[in-house]
């Protein structure tokens, strides 16, 4: 976990900013394009499933969730929980509902999380908002039978940290199945160090006990199967970091592949899941029907 000590804070920066090394559009366009793909997206997944909108699965004002309903949703459905990126401080559920098309037409429900990114969220809280998102699916929707997770970027690692909570204390255990990790950042150190713990404000101890590298632990049975998925264009220390995270899960007994994307950088290895012929939707659709 540690040749990033030796980086200059340059050369950091650079590394943990994921809109310089696509080589399909330059850094200050690539974020807006993200934005209005996503936002298209999910107009598009709104206008043609069934859904319940901002539901709220806590008391405060970004405890909400939205679902997409499989198209013939009579008996019971799989679920993919879909929590999304922007650096714990942007984007939000409303512009992450464009992986549902594919997979609602397949009979499989998708629900946006939202929580409460930074500055308002503190990493603390927005591990427990997540957590707390899934336990009140499985207490209020019976008809779920199996719940995949699937995070991009800082929604991977919020969806890595879910995998490692100890549900004693929110009275269900909900029946995770398997967790496609995109693109996420795993161990929150060298984050300290970079413009993105601005608006973060994280303490030290707090990026160790929220880093999903350091839950990795043969003590920790083996729950699911889990992919990490890492796009070619993404920078070399996030496709360390999905490495690392990788073997060690597989170390500690976890079943786990390492899906290496050709040709997509950060931003459309996940905007693509809006489209049916991608293979990680293929993929994701695989690993649900063989459960
Ligand atoms: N300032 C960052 C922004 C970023 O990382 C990002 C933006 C939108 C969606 C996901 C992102 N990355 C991780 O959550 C960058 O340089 O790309």
């Amino acid at each position: 976990m540690g040749g990033w000590r030796d980086m200059s804070a340059e050369a950091l920066e650079d590394q943990y900013s994921p809109s310089r090394w696509s080589p399909r559009l330059d850094r200050d366009t690539i974020i807006d394009a993200h934005l209005a793909v996503t936002a298209a997206g999910t107009e598009r997944a709104r206008a043609s499933a069934q859904t319940s909108l901002h539901v709220p699965y806590g008391k405060g004002d970004g405890e909400k969730l939205d679902i997409y309903f499989p198209t013939d949703h009579s008996g019971t459905f799989p679920v993919l929980v879909y929590i999304h990126g922007g650096y714990w401080q942007c984007l939000s559920k409303d512009e992450s509902g464009f992986a549902a098309p594919p997979l609602v037409s397949q009979g499989v429900a998708v629900v946006a999380v939202g929580y409460d990114t930074a500055p308002r969220g503190h990493m603390d809280t927005m591990v427990l908002q997540v957590r707390r998102s899934l336990a009140f699916l499985v207490e209020q929707y019976p008809e779920i039978r199996g719940i995949y997770l699937c995070g991009h970027s800082a929604g991977a690692h919020l969806a890595a940290m879910v995998l490692f909570t100890d549900w004693t204390e929110f009275h269900v255990v909900p029946d995770i199945k398997g967790a496609v990790l995109v693109s996420g950042v795993y161990d929150l150190e060298p984050i300290l160090h970079t413009y993105v713990n601005d608006a973060l404000n994280m303490s030290r101890e707090v990026a160790q006990r929220n880093s999903p590298m350091r839950h990795v632990a043969p003590a920790v049975p083996a729950a699911c199967e889990v992919l990490v998925v890492v796009a070619q264009h993404d920078s070399p220390e996030f496709r360390r970091q999905s490495q690392e995270y990788s073997q060690a899960l597989r170390a500690a007994g976890w079943s786990v592949s390492l899906l290496d994307l050709a040709s997509v950088d950060h931003f459309d290895v996940i905007e693509k899941l809006s489209e049916n012929s991608y293979i990680l939707t293929q993929v994701i659709l695989n690993m649900i029907s063989r459960a």
